[in-house]
């Protein structure tokens, strides 16, 4: 999949088809035996309506002239009767079908986020988060009516088209005619509009996602947008998404105001044409008055399903589009993923063996090539290198967030391609880069990956990583509750507390991805102290910058030109007067 961006429009890498609208009945199905009876109410309420019509038409030709005053109050009662009970018919239904709509939104919800959890980092590298949460919130908000309703009311208006029918035919034939007469026009208008609508539709859907993950990033990067003073001209691009999706939505509803009006234009024409007809063509000898004004209410009556039944195939042809970016993420395939042949990893000693490994993000563009080491159990790594070198992709592939592309990568002489994630993952502690925070108590955040441990377990975590200290100076110590991504935090804070969530996960394998280097020079010290301890007898990479905090690393490995360029200990790299001895007299003449 290629990279997406917010003023990139999405392309569909499956169009819709009638396959999507049955994984959509798989949703609708739950719901059939609430969908049934809301159906049943909906039909007794509409068909108790219908006979309006007729109630009239015997009391204009029959109860009047006769002058039947207790008739007519009887009749009158017996409307009343029934607009009554078709409004609480129809009020149960309308409750009974928010239920429906909302359970369908759950359980669509929740399939794309558990699809979204599995999903590998490489799917998030491709695409804006804005992109991704539109889907799970808005998107699905917009099929629910369509999906519960939508169906429910389809039938019914075809239900009660077919009611219309046959009460005005068993009126007049003749004039029923008439009142067809104007659908042949309707559908030719119809089927030149649908495929106008349709794209019109996605359009719209593609533009709001464009703005949701601009809105979103902007968001993200409020505080550089500030740093560098371009708030004008991020408003300037959130002007022109804004504008697009209203110039795209302006568009549909000019397109979707075009059926409302024609069969506005058409009822009108064919109500017209029964007064004329029935009065100069027919004649009073045929049609009696009250069968021209029953015929006229049911004209009226007969055009509104149809509307109705626009309306409902236009919320379909918009809901179409959302299904079919809700589909796509469902369908997104789990890459890194259990083989169904995948084993239990046993607990393991901490062996890592790259055997011939290459990888690339994106085919064709090899980051790391035919690479070769295999480490004991217990050895501390120090990964150092320029940038950009590929430090941070050769732990990624230990704990298999992406597959490699060629060789080998074993742990214990366990192919971790054929064991299953979550018995790799678990015996691994990573600490990335990015230390992220989650909203919630600093106590949350540490138990983070081990909810079963206890609060002295976590105490202790943090005491190691020399966390304690700055906590328990907080008011509410463990229970200060934190924001998203820790903003009342300091970095060196964030990295403290993301350092006691990976230790306490007490892991055989650590990873450390430039942990310490927000921390202050005496608190590395201290924390050195603890994680000597603490990386006694397991295996650690440790990638960092500062090379002074990995020289006493039993090895050292140099990445660069897509491998290993160099590899020992300190002493050996530095009698090698290498690129390793380089980069560390470099440093040390800057520090001096
Ligand atoms: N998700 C990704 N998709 C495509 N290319 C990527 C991705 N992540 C990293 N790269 C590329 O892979 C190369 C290695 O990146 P990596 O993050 O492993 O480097 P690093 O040595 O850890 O760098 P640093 O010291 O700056 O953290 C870089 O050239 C980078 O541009």
């Amino acid at each position: 999949m290629a990279r997406n961006k917010f003023d990139i429009d999405e392309n569909l890498e499956a169009p819709f088809d009638i396959r999507h609208f049955k994984r959509a009945m798989v949703y609708i199905r739950k719901q059939k035996k609430p969908m049934i009876i809301a159906l049943i109410l909906s039909a007794l309420s509409a068909g108790i309506g219908l006979s309006a019509p007729l109630i009239l038409q015997h009391v204009v030709d029959v109860t009047i002239p006769a002058k039947d005053k207790e008739g007519l109050v009887g009749w009158s009662a017996l409307m009343l009767g029934t607009i009554v009970v078709s409004v609480i018919l129809a009020t149960i239904r309308s409750r009974m079908m928010t239920r429906v709509g909302q359970d369908i939104i759950f359980d669509i919800r929740t399939d794309l986020f558990k699809h979204l959890q599995k999903l590998p980092f490489q799917y998030y590298d491709d695409r804006p988060q804005g992109k991704i949460l539109i889907r799970v919130v808005n998107y699905v908000n917009s099929v629910s009516d369509v999906l519960s309703n939508g169906i429910i009311n389809f039938i019914l208006e075809i239900l009660n088209l077919v009611f219309i029918a046959i009460f005005m035919f068993a009126v007049n034939v003749q004039l029923s005619l008439v009142i067809l007469a104007g659908l042949p026009v309707f559908l030719g208008i119809m089927l030149l509009l649908k495929t106008k609508q349709r794209r019109a539709w996605q359009a719209v859907s593609n533009k709001s996602s464009n703005l949701n993950a601009y809105t979103q990033e902007s968001i993200a990067g409020i505080r550089v947008t500030q740093i560098f003073t371009r708030e004008q001209h991020n408003e300037g691009i959130f002007t022109r998404l804004a504008g697009n999706y209203h110039r795209e939505w302006m568009r549909t509803m000019i397109l979707n105001f075009l059926v409302p009006f024609t069969v506005d234009n058409l009822a009108t024409i064919v109500g017209t044409a029964i007064y004329l007809i029935g009065l100069l063509a027919l004649g009073p000898e045929e049609v009696t008055f009250g069968v021209i004004l029953a015929m006229g209410g049911y004209a009226a009556r007969f055009w509104q399903p149809i509307l109705n039944l626009s309306n409902i195939y236009n919320s379909f042809i918009n809901a179409v589009a959302y299904l079919e970016r809700i589909f796509e993420t469902l369908d997104e395939p789990v890459t890194v993923s259990d083989k169904p042949a995948a084993h239990e990893l046993p607990p393991i000693q901490g062996r890592v063996t790259f055997d011939d490994v290459t990888f690339a993000y994106d085919p064709g563009v090899n980051i790391l090539e035919h690479l070769s080491f295999d480490i004991k159990p217990g050895e501390s790594i120090a990964l150092v290198g320029p940038t950009g070198a590929g430090k941070t992709t050769v732990v990624n592939l230990i704990s298999r967030f992406y597959n490699i592309t060629g060789g080998k990568l074993m742990i214990d002489g366990n192919d971790i391609a054929d064991v299953k994630l979550h018995s790799l993952r678990s015996q691994m502690g990573i600490m990335l880069q990015d230390s992220f925070i989650f909203s919630g108590t600093i106590l949350d955040n540490i138990r983070y990956g081990k909810l079963d441990a206890t609060e002295e377990e976590i105490i202790a975590a943090a005491k190691t990583v020399c966390a304690d200290d700055f906590i328990s100076e907080f008011e509410q110590g463990y229970l200060t509750e934190v924001n998203e991504r820790g903003s009342k935090l300091s970095q060196g804070q964030r990295q403290l507390i993301s350092f006691a969530r990976t230790l306490l996960a007490d892991p055989r394998i650590l990873v450390l991805d430039e942990a310490t280097s927000s921390i202050d020079a005496q608190t590395e010290r201290l924390l050195q102290k603890g994680l000597n301890e603490l990386l006694k007898g397991r295996t650690s990479f440790i990638i960092a910058h500062r090379l002074s905090t990995v020289k006493n690393c039993d090895r050292i490995m140099y990445v660069a030109d897509r491998g290993i360029a160099e590899s020992g200990s300190h002493d050996e790299l530095m009698a090698l007067r290498g690129r390793y001895y380089k980069l560390y007299t470099a440093q040390k003449m800057d520090a001096v």
